[in-house]
């Protein structure tokens, strides 16, 4: 039998909560679960360290300068060492600069891994985005990161849940830059990535779309603002052109009550906080933060790196389950 390759988990910001979501559901046996082994990418001493928040001695071995094993109680998993930070720098809650290359490297390795066949995908655990740029890695977040290193220009931030799945449009920028970026070649890749990949990688054989306006009442004719008419209205005629079934520019105060009630496969959101504010609602726990558009499988948890819990082992570890199991999903 061909041995399944590996999914790789990046283990984020060593002072965020990432470590210890990834003992949590270590010890709870979550991991267990998966057919296809697991492998860390992060820092064993720091995942060592997580272990004793749940009073768990955990025990490292090293096999070769990069590959450890980490066991805590019955359980063990393969970790990748990617740095060597010293405890006192990587206080719990408290982000510090050498933590941001650290956490960049972790992405880079395992995005690299994937690239050229040697893993399955890749699921991500909460980075600090002001620290990784402050140390030097200029990208607003991994959504963009991967798109560059996978030499992809327009890529597709979807978060999903049962209920309800929002793509983005414009990810991170200022709300103010917000109208200024929006066009109609982009707000139509979105709609088409997000199509294509409900139908290939979440099986929906003909995906509802609906597509949100961003201003009040849809614009209100063009009382409130003209992009409805002048960027959105176009894309959206364009995408039904090509046969698929998006409908809008929608009220984005109504639209969501509908789409939670299953309604619409998937809703095009024009900036983040417009679909990030519902979903969030709705799956805060357990919602999986997915890039679409990329040659490689990466899902994320939907959080970040929740500085209020780290150190205390209260986070919850939902939705680092439901991105892993996203991703094998996706491997199939
Ligand atoms: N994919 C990623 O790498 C993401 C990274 N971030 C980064 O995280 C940092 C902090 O961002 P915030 O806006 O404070 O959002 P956050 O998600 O870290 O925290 C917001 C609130 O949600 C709670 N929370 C978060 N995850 C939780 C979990 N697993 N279980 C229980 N409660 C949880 C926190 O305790 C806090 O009260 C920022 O630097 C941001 O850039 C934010 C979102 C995604
Ligand atoms: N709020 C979701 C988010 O910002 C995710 O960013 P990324 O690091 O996955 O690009």
């Amino acid at each position: 039998m061909v041995a399944l390759k590996p999914l790789l988990i990046t283990m984020g910001d060593p002072a965020g909560v990432g470590p210890e979501l990834i003992i949590k559901a270590l010890l709870a046996g979550e991991l267990d679960r998966f057919e296809r082994p697991l492998q860390v990418v992060g820092d064993a001493a720091v995942l060592q360290r997580a272990a004793k928040v749940f009073d768990c001695e955990a025990e490292l071995e090293q096999h070769s300068h990069q590959d450890w094993t980490l066991t805590c109680g019955e359980r063990s998993l393969p970790v990748v060492n990617l740095s060597y930070l010293d405890e006192e720098k990587v206080e719990f809650g408290c982000p510090k600069l050498p933590c941001g290359r650290a956490m960049a490297d972790y992405i880079e390795w395992a995005v690299a891994r994937c690239l050229v066949g040697l893993a399955a995908g890749m699921v991500t655990c909460p980075i600090n985005k002001a620290i990784i740029n402050q140390a030097g890695v200029h990208f607003p977040g991994h959504t963009e990161l991967l798109a560059e290193r996978c030499g992809v220009e327009k890529v597709v931030m979807m978060l999903a849940g049962e209920k309800l799945k929002v793509s983005l449009v414009t990810t991170h920028l200022g709300l103010r830059d917000v109208s200024r970026v929006l066009n109609t070649a982009e707000i139509l890749q979105t709609i088409h990535i997000t199509d294509q990949s409900l139908r290939n990688q979440f099986g929906i054989a003909d995906p509802k779309l609906a597509v949100l306006s961003v201003n009040p009442h849809a614009g209100e004719s063009g009382l409130f603002g003209d992009e409805e008419e002048r960027l959105i209205a176009p894309a959206i005629e364009q995408a039904r052109s090509y046969g698929i079934n998006a409908s809008g520019p929608h009220s984005a105060d109504t639209l969501f009550h509908f789409a939670a009630k299953g309604e619409y496969d998937a809703v095009v959101c024009m900036y983040h906080d417009q679909g990030l504010i519902p979903l969030k609602l709705l799956h805060f726990d357990d919602g999986v933060n997915v890039t679409l558009g990329l040659p490689i499988i990466r899902t994320s948890v939907d959080h970040g790196t929740a500085y209020d819990l780290a150190g205390t082992g209260k986070a919850n570890t939902a939705s680092l389950i439901a991105a892993i199991k996203m991703a094998e999903e996706m491997t199939k």
